[in-house]
């Protein structure tokens, strides 16, 4: 089994409207099994769009223009995401890779308990799955992200912005996945459950040994939860490097600018324990 995970390789996008706008350029990178990986860098640099377009979730006018997105399974397969067909990329995205969207916790159905919805992800995926084993695995999930087992008849209007986001983080766990791509997760919620839920996320990834791709616009809190950190700029990676070293010795121009730019930063020890 290789030491990486997901391999990409030259990898453009073009948004092809006039004038075309070429939102990723020629990317390489590689994710290791188990680490953090931060996507930085201002709005419209390309983030989103690199890390949708990696598990082809991109619609059109988005059109990859180049590049290979390789996955290295557990079982050591090598699976050129390029090549699967719908279905099998709609398993795939489940399976092996989930994502948290931001403000995903308004995406849970308002009128159905959690348990349920967490449930539907295995009646879908695990139809082999009996009804006490779904509930069994639903339990655990709402104990792992320490929502409690006992929400399971909860609603989600009886539960805070915080719960509901540990909630689609249940929901993007359940399968097991090797990949998580999380996209401004914590965006909409205050800085101390903000923190508490980046802590969670880090520790989690130890026990199950899932890589995480981290965007979001604020670097400070990238500096706290990431391995490495990848810095975008005009659709290219400009700066990839350990999150100690862009913080204590960027090599960057314009990785000193963006450090710059975030007056909260000011040389205190982050608080999640990588
Ligand atoms: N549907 C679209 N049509 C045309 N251009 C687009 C489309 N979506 C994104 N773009 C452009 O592609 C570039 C990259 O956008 P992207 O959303 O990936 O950046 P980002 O770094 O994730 O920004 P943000 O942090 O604001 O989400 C930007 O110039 C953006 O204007």
């Amino acid at each position: 089994m290789t030491d990486s995970l997901l391999s990409v390789r030259d990898f453009s996008v073009v948004y092809d409207v006039d004038p075309p706008v070429r939102a990723v350029k020629d990317v390489t990178l590689d994710i290791k099994r188990g680490e953090i990986v931060g996507l930085a860098g201002e709005s419209g640099c390309g983030k989103t769009t690199l890390a949708y377009g990696v598990q082809r979730l991109l619609r059109p006018p988005a059109v990859i223009t180049g590049g290979d997105v390789v996955f290295h399974d557990k079982s050591g397969d090598d699976v050129d995401i390029n090549s699967l067909g719908v279905e099998e990329m709609r398993r795939f995205r489940w399976d092996k890779v989930s994502m948290v969207f931001q403000g995903a916790m308004n995406a849970l159905n308002p009128v159905a308990t959690i348990g349920s919805q967490l449930e539907d992800v295995f009646l879908v995926h695990r139809p082999e799955m009996s009804r006490v084993e779904r509930r069994n695995a639903v339990v655990e999930l709402l104990e792992i992200v320490k929502v409690g087992g006992q929400r399971l008849r909860s609603y989600p209007h009886e539960l805070s912005g915080g719960m509901r986001q540990r909630v689609m983080i249940a929901m993007a766990l359940a399968l097991r996945p090797q990949l998580m791509v999380m996209d401004e997760p914590t965006t909409a919620l205050d800085v101390l459950v903000q923190r508490e839920i980046l802590r969670q996320i880090s520790q989690l990834r130890h026990e199950f040994g899932f890589s995480v791709i981290f965007i979001t616009h604020d670097l400070p809190l990238l500096l706290e939860i990431s391995d490495r950190i990848a810095i975008m700029r005009e659709g290219e990676i400009v700066e990839l490097a350990p999150a100690e070293r862009i913080w204590n010795d960027p090599q960057h121009e314009y990785t000193r600018k963006l450090l710059a730019s975030f007056p909260r930063l000011t040389g205190e020890k982050g608080v999640v324990a990588r």
